[in-house]
């Protein structure tokens, strides 16, 4: 085989029978040099794998994925702090986006760790196995493909290192014993919409190599060159894929390359392509080869001869990846992997690190910094009331302004506010641009209680009809600025709280905007890829037109080219509409998530996604598209005790599935012919009302949040009949 330019076009195939005689060794041993050095994903046929071990766990892994959802949430992976069990549909999260795929994952089974050793050891522990009677020969199934697969991966061990040149045991002192093997059984089902296109994002896998059997026909799987063009990788015929993990490339310094890929869900990966007919879903099955959780840089020793050397080219791979998990590798392996692991599956992270999970998703300097891929320093800049615009910005001399603070900020840094109440007199203008690595992020300072006050600010209130400049709009006025995270922040009586114009790709989290003289928080214009997490919005009212138009929460327009799409996840809005200001005349109208409206002229299609969010006690209705066309979805929310309509969906397509309409007004639902309806309240027979809820005690969830965030869990509108349907504030269920 020739080796390849440095931007691949088709993946090697190995033949792993090769390895077994003198004769064809050396020519295995080169083309592994090549994919190891320049491809970093290799096919690999004939390895020792008995058909019918491997055709028993595929046939397995079916029936796991086809029991009831109440037998595989017995084994959720929440319950385990060891990342072992079952991660139901768009639970995980790579590159900040959902992944479309279910999946267990299980792993070599090993005692849990004892108290003394370091927290990252519990990466490691026993397994959640599915019920013996439900699915019997299960573990055994799993055991025996382990049990084969697992020597063929350790002889790449050595492999690796004669392709390298190296003395065939010069790896293996960065391996623990047992090594843990890491399955995960996935599920791509076929996308019910373009929006669910990711089964999972682009990455890198973590570590030392992946063996994916890739078990059913379909297309999906692409691997990006250095050039960043994506190659397909269809599953060949008795093959396994695999690629290199980011952990092999952190020990041979980067002479191997761990590639970046992920699975796409195009419709046309599901057809075959012969007939056209329908695959039905993807099933794969890789199983992650983990090293040693205690390695550091310091143990990275090897010697390369200079040939070696020589193989590795300067220039940067483009990838598409996260680049925060270049740096996971900076303490012990085992810290960067556990930070990792805690980020995709937050609902673990929320349960059992709930301290380290809100760290990493501040990217706080512990972690900010690479060891083995230098990237630029992120800064750190400081603001307190107290402070002092001539200050250098630092913990100890903060800045006051916030202002200036985010003038003199560069991507990838981060505010820190700190504790108080901060009194700006311009609004604060966000106008500029992160990047998806380097994201600016503006956020209260560990756990401090920061108010932004806009008494101050222009327009508050404006006069009675008065209307506002837009660049007054908003005490963070956010105008055509993307890659911006906020955290922890209680904005107040400004001329509106957060107001987002023609901005993309910004994330909310733990935000409060309360008490402000317009909507709470609004995002207008065009505007994709928005996430706003745990929001509470509430007591806003706009003096200017009486009442008439302060929102908890809003979104308008969508203008633009593409869509605009906001998700919004684990949110309440409440009470919003009431006279509570003595307005007279009192024109409020108060609805709970109102998502469409703005100038006719900009109203385009946005396709918004709101999950596991309530809308009670509202003057109006509970969810509506307020005359927004696009594709919606609605999962599993709640809309209870609104004075008019549940869900009313009439102009957006929404699909709305395990939502909850109940004593609302004047109806449950107001929903056009082409909404499609699922699961929800309104599709059974039975009525629902106050005695269908567990409680229905509103100061359940009027009280302090908990520190991520989450609502302290509660009975608050939970179905007496046990259904898994509406919003709960048990937010990992
Ligand atoms: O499903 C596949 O083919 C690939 C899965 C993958 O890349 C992963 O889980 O790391
Ligand atoms: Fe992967």
């Amino acid at each position: 085989m020739t080796i390849q330019p440095d931007s691949f076009t088709t993946i090697p195939i190995l033949d792993y029978a090769a390895t077994t005689s003198a004769a064809t060794k050396p020519a295995f041993l080169a083309d592994l040099r090549n994919a190891l050095v320049n491809v970093g994903f290799f096919y690999l046929v004939n390895a020792p794998i008995t058909s019918h071990i491997k055709e028993d766990l595929v046939a397995k892994c079916k029936a796991l994925f086809d029991l009831p959802l109440e037998k595989k949430l017995e084994i959720e992976m929440v319950n385990s702090k060891h990342f072992l069990g079952y991660s139901r549909l768009g639970a995980e999260i790579t590159a900040r986006k959902q992944d479309f795929r279910e999946q267990f994952d299980f792993a070599t089974e090993l005692p849990e760790p004892g108290p003394d050793q370091p927290l990252y050891r519990n990466i490691r522990g026993p397994n959640q196995w599915p019920d013996e009677a439900v699915i019997p020969g299960f573990r055994s199934s799993v055991e025996a493909y382990l049990a084969q697969l697992s020597p063929v991966a350790e002889n790449f061990q050595a492999l690796i290192a004669e392709a390298l040149d190296l003395h065939p045991t010069a790896l293996k002192q960065f391996f623990d014993n047992p090594v843990q093997q890491k399955m995960k059984l996935i599920k791509y089902p076929p996308p019910r919409s373009e929006s669910e296109s990711q089964g999972v994002g682009a990455h890198k896998d973590s570590e030392f190599l992946t063996f994916l059997l890739q078990a059913t026909p379909h297309y999906g799987l692409e691997v990006q060159n250095k050039s960043g063009v994506w190659i397909s990788a269809p599953p060949i015929e008795g093959s396994l894929v695999v690629n290199i993990g980011r952990a092999l490339e952190a020990i041979t310094r980067g002479v191997c390359t761990a590639t970046t890929h992920r699975v796409s869900l195009a419709p046309w990966n599901y057809l075959d392509p012969v007939d056209g007919s329908s695959l039905g879903p993807r099933f794969s099955i890789p199983v992650f080869q983990g090293m040693s959780l205690d390695l550091s840089v310091d143990d990275i020793n090897l010697e390369f001869p200079e040939h070696i050397m020589e193989l590795v080219g300067d220039e940067k791979a483009r990838s598409d990846a996260e680049a925060t998990f270049n740096k996971i590798f900076r303490g012990r392996t085992g810290e960067g992997t556990l930070i990792h692991r805690i980020i995709s599956h937050q609902d673990v992270g929320r349960r059992w690190y709930p301290e380290m999970l809100a760290r990493a998703l501040g990217e706080n300097s512990i972690w900010a910094v690479a060891a083995l891929f230098p990237v630029a320093f992120a800064a750190d800049i400081y603001v307190s009331p107290d402070g002092s615009d001539d200050a250098a910005g630092t913990l100890d001399a903060p800045l006051k302004s916030i202002q200036v603070a985010v003038d003199q900020a560069s991507a990838g840094d981060t505010i820190y506010l700190r504790g108080g109440t901060h009194t700006p007199t311009t609004n604060i203008q966000i106008t500029k641009s992160g990047t998806s690595s380097a994201p600016y992020v503006l956020r209260a300072y560990e756990g401090e209680a920061v108010i932004i006050d806009g008494e101050e600010l222009p327009g508050t209130p404006a006069d009675l009809d008065a209307s506002l400049a837009n660049s007054d709009r908003g005490i963070l006025h956010i105008e055509d600025a993307e890659y911006w995270e906020f955290y922890d922040l209680e904005l107040i009586n400004g001329p509106y709280g957060v107001y987002s114009r023609d901005a993309s790709n910004n994330h909310y989290e733990r935000i409060v905007t309360r008490d402000n003289y317009e909507t709470g928080f609004q995002i207008q214009g065009t505007a994709s890829n928005n996430v706003v997490l745990y929001l509470d919005s509430y007591g806003n009212r706009d003096p200017r037109k009486n009442g008439e138009s302060a929102d908890g929460f809003a979104c308008k327009e969508g203008s633009g080219e593409g869509n605009s799409a906001v998700t919004i996840e684990d949110t309440i809005s409440w009470g919003n509409g009431f006279n509570r200001w003595d307005f007279s005349p009192f024109e409020g109208d108060g609805n709970g998530y109102k998502l469409g409206g703005g100038d006719d002229a900009d109203i385009g299609p946005a396709n918004h996604r709101v999950i596991n969010s309530i809308a009670f006690g509202n003057a109006k209705d509970g969810f509506t598209d307020n005359s927004q066309p696009g594709n919606f979805e609605l999962i599993r929310n709640t809309a209870w005790d609104n004075a008019a309509v549940g869900f009313k969906f009439g102009t957006a397509v929404a699909t709305l599935t395990d939502n909850i309409a109940a004593s609302n007004g004047e109806k449950p639902t107001s929903l056009s012919d082409e909404q499609v309806s699922e699961g929800n309240s309104w599709d059974g027979s039975g009525t629902w009302d106050d005695s269908s809820f567990v409680s229905v005690d509103v100061t359940l969830v009027q009280g302090e949040r908990n520190a991520d965030g989450t609502i302290e869990a509660s009975d608050f509108l939970i179905p007496v009949s046990g259904e898994a349907i509406g919003a709960t504030t048990d937010w990992s269920a």
